[in-house]
């Protein structure tokens, strides 16, 4: 293979991950490159990470942000915590700064090697989500789904956390709706002229619930990050937890928590939680031809 950049496989969750190192180099990740990595079994991928030399002062990468059918995410709240691995790992550093198209992000690796990654300000303005209606109060808005008299799903909360996010409020277990058939339904409904991520939260206490999410371009992935951040904004939003909130996200694979932490002091929302390196390779960011490397290095950090 001619014109390779090296990459990790990675999990936040069960989220799976490529975080490919592009810093040095002009061009991007092809969207055409994406779906063949996405296409095949051992590198099928949720999101790819493209790491690129920063464009602003003060920051340490710019990073790019690809979904599996090759479209553009602003934000990946389990991609950026296996970015921060991959880095530490490589440069010993602690704390990071990162730009993405939604804005500055950043990450801190903690001594038991959980990251926390500042998500930003969540916004809920109906045309910055953005929603195609106006809705006054995106706390609930009308969309529902299913006989309209008795509907299965209804009235989410809409948010953005850079990415479209709307949250349905649900009182059974999440693992028993079937949302491999909603889920399509409702990230390409006309009211999301973006799309959305499509979540079910049942909320188990003031500082706990469980999550299930179909994610734009993804379709029902094991983990998504940004809509643990989602979920526990809106839980505290309309009353239903406190602002510091246990996500266990029910597919999770290993299972696990995101704790989501939305600070009163400056409206930012902090995601903490574990990322895994599983193996590195080199690939060709225009066609996606790839191969293997490394073998897990005993301490099992990641490793690019
Ligand atoms: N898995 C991610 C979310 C990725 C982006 C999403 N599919 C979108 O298009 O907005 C996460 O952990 O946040």
């Amino acid at each position: 293979m001619s014109n390779t950049v090296e990459f990790a496989k990675m999990n936040g969750l069960g989220n799976k991950i490529l975080v490919v190192d592009m810093r040095g180099r002009a061009d991007r990740v092809a969207p055409q490159a994406a779906i063949a990595l996405a296409g095949d079994a051992e590198t099928a991928f949720d999101q790819i990470m493209a790491i690129h030399d920063p464009r602003v002062d003060g920051t340490d990468a710019f990073i790019d942000i690809l979904n599996c059918d090759g479209s553009k995410a602003q934000a990946c709240g389990n991609g950026t915590r296996c970015v921060v691995q991959a880095l530490a790992a490589e440069t010993g550093k602690k704390t990071f700064t990162f730009q993405t198209v939604a804005g500055i992000l950043n990450a801190v690796e903690h001594a038991d090697g959980t990251i926390s990654v500042d998500m930003g300000r969540p916004v809920f303005e109906w045309d910055r989500i953005p929603l195609a209606e106006e809705f006054h109060d995106t706390r609930r808005i009308e969309l529902q789904i299913g006989p309209i008299d008795d509907p299965v799903l209804h009235s989410p909360s809409a948010m953005s956390m850079g990415n479209p996010h709307a949250v349905f409020w649900v009182d059974r277990d999440v693992m028993s709706y079937d949302l491999a058939r909603f889920g399509p339904l409702l990230e390409n409904h006309p009211i999301f002229p973006e799309r959305a991520n499509i979540t079910l939260a049942q909320v188990t206490s003031r500082t706990a619930m469980t999550t299930r999410t179909w994610e734009r371009g993804a379709g029902l992935t094991l983990a998504c990050g940004s809509a643990a951040c989602a979920a526990a904004v809106s839980g505290a939003r309309t009353g239903r937890t406190g602002r510091k909130v246990d996500v266990h996200v029910a597919s999770a694979n290993p299972p696990g928590i995101l704790t989501i932490e939305w600070r009163e002091s400056d409206d930012h929302v902090v995601m903490t939680g574990p990322a895994e390196w599983e193996w590195s390779g080199m690939l060709d960011p225009a066609t996606g031809a790839w191969q293997r490397d490394h073998e897990k290095p005993a301490d099992g950090a990641a490793a690019l």
